[in-house]
């Protein structure tokens, strides 16, 4: 992708009707948590929702400190597949964001756990409303290049990316409801570097 080598855009993966109706459907289906959150004893708001889904035995941190890790529904399960299907890769969890309109968002960071070892692959799926993904090098203050991720489109976020870059999705005016779900590779602790 211009501007980071490390990022590919695979525009209609699904189309825009089956995206359409996917996005409904999860939007109604995944009993949505409250966003506000208590982590060591203190309290935030998340802006946005979030589930966390997992194979059984998966132990993420983040999903430990925030996020009960539930189990794939058949919906989760078929998109897994076709992810996987796709990119030729494994994927035991996914972590599905809900922005309920333009004021939800995720700020700068990269996912970079140490759960996903040094080359995590991470796929992410956008349904819904289009919404402008950015990325910068670390340590940069300026974004270096975005990305309008539209409904359907599958972006592949190669190992290097979550070393050298960090993304964000920021808030937009007037923006609509968006569902993306990142399909990640949670190691076992002792395969963990
Ligand atoms: O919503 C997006 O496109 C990005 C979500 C994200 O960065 C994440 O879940 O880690
Ligand atoms: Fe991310």
């Amino acid at each position: 992708m211009p501007g980071c080598p490390a990022l590919s855009l695979l525009r209609g993966f699904l189309d825009d009707a089956t995206s359409d109706s996917l996005y409904r459907r999860l939007r109604q289906e995944q009993a949505w948590p409250d966003n506000h959150y208590e982590v060591f004893g203190r309290r935030f708001t998340l802006p946005r929702l979030q589930t966390w889904h997992a194979d059984a035995g998966i132990v993420y941190s983040y999903s430990d400190n925030l996020l009960v890790t539930r189990p794939w529904s058949a919906l989760l399960s078929d998109l897994r597949q076709r992810v996987q299907g796709r990119l030729g890769a494994a994927f035991n969890a996914v972590l599905v964001n809900y922005y309920r309109d333009g004021d939800d968002y995720v700020g700068w960071h990269s996912d970079d756990e140490r759960e996903l070892g040094a080359q995590p692959l991470i796929a992410s799926l956008s349904l819904g409303a289009p919404r402008e993904f950015q990325f910068r090098r670390k340590g940069e203050g300026a974004a270096a290049g975005s990305v309008l991720l539209e409904s359907g489109s599958l972006l592949v976020m190669e190992p290097a990316f979550q070393h050298d870059w960090q993304h964000c999705v920021p808030r937009v005016a007037a923006g609509e409801g968006r569902i993306n779900l990142t399909f990640r590779l949670v190691l076992p602790p002792l395969v963990q570097g």
